[in-house]
């Protein structure tokens, strides 16, 4: 892969925290521009330890990760190339929805015009235009969420690193979000890194799929799904997406299983 196509990159990467416990262990993986990659693996494997490195939140103790050629912590200081969701919304209770999305752009200054402008592109983007003016405990968690993924589009990362923004969702809200998140991935042009527990979202949503084994965890398989976009909700029920389901279900139980037994849920 030429340096032009390449993302990033995590070379024999190692994670001991201070207390000794040793979360990731000689990872390695190359992300290309445009990829989607899901990181799937058993409970406390380190994926979200590696998310967080990737961001430049936390620096791997061996190793080497690069984000367009720039260390993740350079890549945070001096650019604004990097966005991460969480699990949780986390917006400003006493903001209101066009004013949490604001937000990164008034820290950088923006004028106030201009910011409003594109607030409100990027939540019609999420299809919330008509809350713009509702506080934050009005809206439902998929809603919350949705609004969440507006406020770091906003800044416009090239790269999205989301750490299981759907766990907390019921499965339909789950699924419509999946479809919203394509949509913008392809229109927006983004690389996103992807943690999941969830094996069929994975396959959903990938170009591919990176299994970990348990703790410490590595790279045991990297699975391609090779269904075309966009992908749509009939694909579901496809052969071929069965078949990548078992496939990676495969992968990740007989990893997992070789040091303890499998969570029914990844399943
Ligand atoms: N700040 C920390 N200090 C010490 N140990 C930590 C810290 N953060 C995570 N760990 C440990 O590192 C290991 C990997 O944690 P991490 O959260 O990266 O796993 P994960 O694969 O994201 O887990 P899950 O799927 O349950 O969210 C776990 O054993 C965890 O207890």
């Amino acid at each position: 892969m030429s340096d032009e196509q390449l993302a990033m990159s995590f070379k024999k990467v190692g994670k001991q925290y201070l207390n000794g416990t040793t979360a990731l262990d000689s990872f390695s993986l190359t992300v290309k521009k445009g990829d989607f990659i899901s990181f799937l693996g058993p409970s406390g494997c380190g994926k979200s330890t590696a998310l967080k490195m990737a961001a430049g939140l936390s620096e791997q103790t061996e190793g080497e990760i690069s984000v367009f050629g720039r260390s993740p912590k350079q890549t945070l200081q001096k650019t604004n190339d990097i966005g991460f969701v969480f699990q949780e919304a986390n917006l400003l209770p006493w903001r209101k929805v066009l004013e949490n999305v604001m937000l990164p752009l008034e820290l950088r200054g923006g004028r106030k015009a201009e910011v409003k402008k594109e607030a409100m592109r990027i939540l019609e983007l999420v299809g919330l235009k008509e809350y713009a003016r509702a506080y934050p405990r009005e809206l439902s968690g998929g809603m919350k969420m949705r609004v969440s993924i507006a406020r770091t589009l906003v800044a416009k990362p090239k790269v999205l690193l989301m750490d299981e923004p759907f766990a907390a969702l019921d499965e339909l809200t789950r699924q419509s979000l999946q479809s919203e998140l394509l949509d913008i991935w392809e229109r927006e042009q983004m690389t996103i890194l992807f943690v999941t527990h969830n094996v069929y979202e994975a396959v959903y949503l990938s170009t591919s799929i990176a299994v970990m084994s348990s703790r410490p965890g590595r790279l045991t398989a990297n699975l391609d799904i090779d269904l075309p976009y966009p992908r749509i909700e009939e694909m579901r029920t496809s052969p071929q997406f069965v078949h990548y389901v078992e496939q990676a279900s495969m992968k990740l139980e007989q990893k997992a299983g070789e040091g303890r037994q499998v969570d029914a849920s990844y399943i």
